[in-house]
């Protein structure tokens, strides 16, 4: 009997789309699926914990991971770096159990390199101009940042080619349904696709 591997599903798409508030929204449920959590530069903010919203490495720590190839990805965002832990993501996975990532688009395109059966979601903006707003409104970049990440968006947007879904994120909650959705879709063909192998197998041995 194959053991069947867990699914790497990866949710990605401009800065200030949404993609943390939709991730937050979608493990407020009790889902068959794992959270990897990612290595940060980045100060913890208050009421961040270490080991549950990121694992907060000094630059040194974080280049001696990326040296020794512990990351499956990683990319610089605002001066910091952020990586996805390669060990967490292909054990968890070896034992049969889903692994998801939310990550920026750089990583992304990493992660496609290095593991092109994952699962690919682009969130989407309703408009350039509805990003534009969200971004002004996080209120975490300067008016130059603002810019910069509009000009990058725009770029990335360029990339949605390579991923298997869009999603944009209008509501909250219909994106979050459209992810469930998608995840639904994943498992349903993973297990037509076995019964189909058992089918070859058990047909060349009869
Ligand atoms: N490439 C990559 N990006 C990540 C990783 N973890 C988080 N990010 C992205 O880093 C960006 C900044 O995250 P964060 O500092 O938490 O700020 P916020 O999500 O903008 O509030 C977001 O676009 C995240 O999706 C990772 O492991 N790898
Ligand atoms: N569907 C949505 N409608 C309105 N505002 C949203 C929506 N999704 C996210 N936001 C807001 O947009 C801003 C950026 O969201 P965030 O999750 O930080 O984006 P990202 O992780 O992609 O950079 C936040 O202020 C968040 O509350």
């Amino acid at each position: 009997m194959i053991k069947e591997k867990g699914i790497l599903f990866i949710l990605s798409g401009p800065s200030g789309v949404g993609k943390g508030t939709v991730r937050k929204k979608l493990f407020e449920e009790e889902l068959d699926l794992q959270y990897s959590i990612s290595m940060t530069t980045r100060d913890r903010r208050t009421g961040e914990v270490d080991g549950v919203d990121y694992f907060y490495k000094s630059r040194e720590e974080f280049e001696k991971l990326v040296k020794e190839g512990e990351l499956l990805e990683y990319a610089q965002y605002v001066n910091n770096y952020y990586g996805t832990p390669r060990k967490y993501v292909e054990e968890t996975i070896e034992k049969g159990l889903d692994v998801f990532l939310e990550i920026e688009v750089q990583g992304a395109m990493q992660v496609k390199k290095n593991f092109p059966q994952g699962v690919f979601i682009f969130l989407f903006p309703p408009s350039l101009e509805e990003l534009k707003n969200r971004i002004v409104n996080r209120g975490t970049e300067s008016q130059e940042l603002v810019l910069n990440r509009l000009k990058e968006a725009r770029n990335e947007i360029e990339m949605m080619d390579a991923y298997d879904y869009v999603v944009v994120n209008d509501q909250v909650e219909t994106a979050v349904d459209k992810v469930k959705a998608i995840i639904k879709s994943e498992h349903l063909k993973r297990e037509r696709i076995a019964k189909q192998y058992k089918q070859i197998l058990e047909d060349e041995l009869s």
